[in-house]
């Protein structure tokens, strides 16, 4: 083991990085960038549940009955899918990661790449007893959660096998982001047009999506396969686009429940499906297989520009080989 400390009283707060009480008495950090964004974290789930740009606007969606609550994942934001995405294996969905209760990793080993930011929380989750019943390998996952200095969301997991007696083992991981829009009707997605997808309404089938970027009529539930590592989201109402970055993550699930599965969601309110759009940056169809000692890093960036262009008239190369 790598002889952490561990955390016996409250972490002190900075300006850019403030350790509090959210709903339900949770513990929740808030970060701060000095040009005015902020994030904000629960250590239950280590779940991002807001993200907002320099100008106070909120970018993730979060539902009005999301329940603050465990072992309830909490409905909205940025719930972490590990060791399972849905319910492809014999853990309850999307494993137990997001319904766990993280702690502050005082000391993480060093990061390679840098950033600037002083806006950064490290959060670590590590094998329990409980788990193991389920799950019978130990782990160390440390996830850092870090705002750059022009408001863009950067998550950062590392993921390594802790096992003593040689055994391998594999996960498959999702960042289930939730984007805010203003109205799913008016909503593109750039960047997985022509790709395969496996369709999870039609028992998981492959298919190859035909023509122009996805717009969104009716509920989906696809997991597109080999993505490039850039993806837009592109709200015409709310003149915005995001930027969804990702490395070591081919997969991207793209999902809305539309108006029945809404109803039928008790977190989640009966119109809400028309102001929210997950777009998920994955490792699902191949496994991650880590080794004793190996580690894996998957990396999110998420960033949101304001977009002035018109419906039709977006030229999606502009928006996705743009730096
Ligand atoms: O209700 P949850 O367990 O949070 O899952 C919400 C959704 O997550 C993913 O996007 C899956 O592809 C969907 O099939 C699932 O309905």
């Amino acid at each position: 083991m790598s002889g952490e400390k561990e955390k016996t009283s409250a972490p002190s707060s900075s300006p850019y990085v403030e350790f509090c009480k959210g709903v339900n008495g949770l513990d929740k950090v808030i970060l701060r960038e000095s040009r005015g964004s902020s994030a904000e974290v629960y250590l239950y789930g280590a779940h991002v549940t807001s993200w907002k740009n320099d100008h106070g606007e909120e970018l993730l969606f979060l539902s009005s009955k999301a329940v603050f609550k465990p072992p309830k994942a909490i409905r909205g934001g940025i719930p972490i899918c590990f060791p399972q995405f849905g319910g492809l294996g014999t853990l309850d969905q999307h494993g137990f990661a997001r319904n766990r209760l993280w702690s502050i990793d005082d000391d993480p080993p060093p990061f390679p790449t840098n950033t600037l930011s002083k806006a950064f929380v490290d959060l670590i989750l590590k094998t329990s007893e409980e788990d193991s019943k389920n799950w019978p390998h130990n782990f160390e996952y440390r996830l850092r959660i870090a705002l750059g200095p022009g408001g863009d969301l950067m998550l950062t997991s590392r993921i390594r096998n802790t096992n003593s007696e040689g055994k391998p083992f594999s996960f498959t991981f999702a960042y289930h982001t939730y984007f805010s829009v203003s109205d799913i009707s008016e909503v593109r997605v750039e960047g997985l047009e022509t790709l395969d997808y496996l369709d999870n309404l039609q028992n998981k089938e492959r298919f190859t999506e035909q023509g122009d970027a996805l717009t969104f009529e009716s509920e989906v539930d696809k997991i597109y396969l080999s993505t490039p590592t850039k993806i837009a989201i592109i709200d015409h109402e709310k003149k915005r686009t995001f930027v969804v970055r990702k490395d070591g993550l081919p997969d991207a699930v793209v999902w809305n429940p539309w108006d029945k599965k809404a109803k039928a969601m008790a977190d989640f309110g009966d119109d809400e499906y028309k102001h929210m759009l997950c777009v998920e940056a994955a490792a699902i169809e191949k496994p991650i297989t880590l080794k004793p000692g190996e580690e894996w890093k998957g990396r999110l960036e998420l960033s949101a520009v304001p977009s002035s262009y018109c419906s039709g008239q977006l030229d999606p190369q502009r928006v996705l080989l743009g730096s």
